[in-house]
């Protein structure tokens, strides 16, 4: 059985189709970027995929699992990593326990020694435990985003979703943070889904691509596949972009 299925997944804003009849399967490990111009639908099926919103038509599942709402179990890493500035990197990290945590640990803020363990681990994973007392608002963005990596790390989702993790960050940092979350995603067969502007680090880091079109499915193959002329295809409405043109 797939680890994730997407079935037949429509999403309408009145007359908008967001995201239109999307079907695919994920294995348990695969890292997949998402690719597509602006509004063609990524965050759209990101947030379908995490259960913030609901489909129109079609369904997701965690194996068989219908996903009906928000869950404990998906990660989720964003372009505005959400940390709280003035806690330590280590409290960041913890507090993606309480997603899993009960009611009334979550409002007492109560941490067992697993959670605490997990968050250091985490924080090892994406090369912080060093940096494990620093404020976080004294961090680098790129250390920042990290520590939201870290978080969503301490979750133990069986899915991870980032959209457009790397999006505020300079080149050297956003190779950075999508090295760090590869690994993470590798040593921990964490299945992954980033969306992902920069094509450059899509190539470098993605193995498989989903690429969006008007809320369509356009492309869905691996790194051999992605040619320039597909991305322009992906990208231009002609398929006649620059990269179309370095090809030429
Ligand atoms: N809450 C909403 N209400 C109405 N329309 C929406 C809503 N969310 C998304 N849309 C529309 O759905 C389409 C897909 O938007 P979405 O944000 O998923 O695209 P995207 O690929 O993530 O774009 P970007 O790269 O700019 O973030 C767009 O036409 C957008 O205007």
């Amino acid at each position: 059985m797939p680890a994730i299925t997407v079935e037949n997944l429509t999403k309408r804003y009145g007359d908008t189709v967001a995201l239109d009849d999307v079907s695919f399967e994920l294995d348990e490990g695969e890292f997949v970027v998402l690719l597509g111009p602006s509004g063609a639908g990524k965050s759209t099926l990101l947030r379908l995929l995490n259960g913030l919103t609901t489909p129109t038509e079609g369904g997701v599942y965690i194996g068989d699992d219908e996903v009906t709402g928000k869950r404990s179990d998906i990660g989720m890493v964003f372009q505005m990593h959400y940390l709280v500035e003035t806690m330590s990197a280590y409290r960041n990290a913890l507090t993606g326990a309480l997603s899993r945590a009960d009611f009334l640990d979550s409002v007492l803020t109560r941490y067992g020694r697993e959670d605490k363990v997990r968050a250091l681990e985490a924080l090892d994973t994406v090369g912080l435990l060093d940096e494990a007392r620093q404020r976080a608002g004294s961090m680098s963005g790129g250390q920042q985003q990290r520590v939201g990596i870290a978080r969503a790390l301490v979750q133990e989702p069986s899915l991870l979703l980032a959209d457009e993790p790397v999006a505020s960050l300079d080149p050297k940092a956003a190779e950075e943070v999508m090295g760090y979350m590869k690994s993470a995603a590798a040593e921990r067969e964490l299945t992954t889904i980033a969306s992902l502007h920069q094509v450059n680090l899509a190539r470098e880091f993605g193995e498989r691509y989903i690429g969006l079109r008007d809320g369509a499915v356009v492309f869905d193959g691996g790194r051999d596949d992605l040619t320039m002329d597909v991305v322009d295809e992906i990208y231009y409405e002609d398929g006649e972009g620059p990269a179309h043109e370095v090809v030429a």
